[in-house]
This record gives C-alpha cells, structure tokens and sequence, in this order.
C-alpha cells in the first residue's frame, strides 16, 4: 500500500531523511518507531503528500502521491499538531471533511456519536480540551472511509478507556475493510498489542523492517545457570547484553532463541529458559546495537 524508495528530504542542508526506504503492506497496521528526531514526522510527511521529496518515490497503491488528489484521497492523516478552521464545531468539520473525502459515511458518524459522548458537536472545537480535539480528529478519520489510514503520536492526551474504544473500532475497521494503518509512536507497549509490523528508524534512516513476529524471533532473553559459572562462548554467538546474579545469567542474544537455547543446552547448564522479550526491549536493544546512547537503562 505504501512504497517509499531511497527518499532523501534535507532542510537547510540538514539530511533529515537519507535514502529511506520502506514498505507498508495493504492491510497491515505498521508501527513506526524511533527516538526523537529520528525522522517519523518527515517521513510520514513525504507519505502523506505534504512534502515532496529532494530525491526518491513514495508511491500510494502504485501511484506517486505528491501533487496527486487521487492517492490523497484514499488517505486519512492524524497529524501530531492538531488543525482545526478557527470558528468551526464539529458538524462544520464534518461537512468540510465529507467534501473532500467521497466514501465519508454519515450513517457511521452518527452511531459513532454513542463512542464519543463528551463531544458537544456545536461547540468550537478549539474550545474543547486537547484530549477531546483528538476524540474529534478520530471520528472524523474513521468516518473518511480510508483506505490507508496515517497517525502521528495519535494517542497523546486521550485517556485509556477512550484508547481502547479508538483502537477497538480502528482494528475492526482493518478487519472488516482491509484498511491499512500506520502508527508513529513511542508508545512501544501499546503498539506491541496492535501493531503487524514493525520500523525501527534512526538518524534519518530505516535501520530495520520486520513483521513483529519476526522481529520477537530475531532476538531473545535467555536465562542460564551453570554449576562451575559461564563457559567460554564462540565467537558467533552474538551477545548484546549479559549480566548476572549470582550463578543466574541473563543474555540477550541476536538470532533464533531456540538455535540459541540448543547451543547453550550442549555446554550442560543446571537451569535454562526462553523469556519472551517485549517490543520495548528490542527497540533497546537493537538500538544499542546502532550506538543510541542508551547504557544507563540497560538492566
Ligand atoms: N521543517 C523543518 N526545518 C528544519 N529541520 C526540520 C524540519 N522538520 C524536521 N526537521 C529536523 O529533522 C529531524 C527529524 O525530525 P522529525 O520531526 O521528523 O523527527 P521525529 O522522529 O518525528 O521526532 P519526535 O519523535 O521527536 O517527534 C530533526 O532533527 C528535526 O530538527
């Protein structure tokens, strides 16, 4: 659905992106992670048309974006700031909205309102609380009838339970009509319970692209005891972080965890185990691997 190929964007001679490539299947809820400044906003940015790209190509469903109404339209954006026109309410956005997008349902917009009870849809939305200016841009996203759907930071200010209930209608969303999402966040937990897909971008670049599956069985926590302390390891078994407590050793190691585990089960340990790592812990781990500075929250 999306197709992002060796896009380069600078600002001032600063390369906020260099040759980024990659690659959002349809139907996948991708997540896009990185530390700040990374180049999410950018990137998303150039997806979405609003930036043209110095060099590369960012196609929608095989057609160039920029400058092309067709590929926008397929698209609904919830940017990190906000936009609203300065005297409208609700219902005046909904207008505009269904103007511009051809599939908005109306009939969705009004049994969606049970979702949003707090909304007062003839209040100025720039009167209403940061958190319900987002409850706001979530209906009127879901309401466009995308078929790719792009968020930046998108649950910043929303409480928990309205979380849930957005997440909840997006997911059935991508269930029943096939819609794509990608989803720049930081909040690695969150993302772990919805995302398919995952990319890790650092320094202006997508250092790596994997389905989570994938990602969770490329690296593991293994956790090993042996009787006369640990034994000399060859050289390829990639450790990225080892520490102990006691006779208890715990390693994270690059590869297949069971490969792994096998190779340690030869030299004889009394105990060992596979612990399941979080999305939280890869994104550190693989970042240390990048030279993120990131040594005081290693544990
Ligand atoms: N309009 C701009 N003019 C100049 N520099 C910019 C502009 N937009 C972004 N940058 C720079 O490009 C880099 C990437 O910024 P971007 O906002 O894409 O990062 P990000 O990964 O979204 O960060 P965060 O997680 O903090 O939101 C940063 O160094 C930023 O200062």
């Amino acid at each position: 659905m999306i197709q992002v190929d060796n896009v380069t964007k600078e600002f001032h001679g600063f390369k906020a992106l260099n040759q980024v490539s990659m690659h959002v299947p349809k139907g996948a809820v991708y997540g896009l992670v990185g530390p700040n400044g990374a180049g999410k906003s950018t990137i998303i940015r150039n997806i979405t048309g609003i930036y043209q790209p110095d060099s590369g190509s960012v196609l929608i469903d095989g057609e160039p974006v920029w400058d092309n109404v067709n590929a926008k339209k397929k698209i609904s954006y919830i940017p990190d700031d906000l936009f609203y026109f300065l005297q409208a309410n609700t219902l005046d956005m909904k207008k505009f909205y269904q103007g511009i997008y051809p599939r908005f349902d109306s009939d969705l917009f009004s049994r969606l309102k049970d979702f949003f009870p707090a909304i007062d849809m003839k209040r100025n939305i720039r009167h209403l609380s940061k958190g319900m200016q987002k409850q706001v841009a979530f209906w009127l996203a879901i309401c466009s009838k995308p078929e790719l759907m792009i968020l930046d930071e998108p649950i910043d200010g929303l409480d928990p339970v309205m979380r849930r209930q957005i997440w909840g209608i997006i997911l059935s969303e991508v269930a029943e009509h096939d819609i794509t999402v990608l989803i720049s966040s930081h909040n690695l937990r969150e993302l772990e319970d919805i995302c398919d897909h995952v990319g890790i971008m650092h320094q202006g670049k997508i250092m790596l692209e994997r389905t989570l599956t994938e990602l969770q069985g490329s690296v593991s926590k293994i956790q090993v005891a042996f009787q006369e302390g640990m034994p000399a390891l060859p050289d390829d078994f990639e450790i990225l972080h080892m520490s102990n407590i006691g006779r208890v050793y715990t390693l994270i190691v690059k590869g297949n965890p069971q490969e792994a585990k096998a190779r340690l089960e030869a030299e004889h340990p009394m105990l060992i185990d596979i612990i399941p790592l979080s999305l939280e812990e890869i994104f550190i781990y693989e970042m240390g691997g990048a030279n993120y500075e990131i040594k005081d929250i290693l544990f």
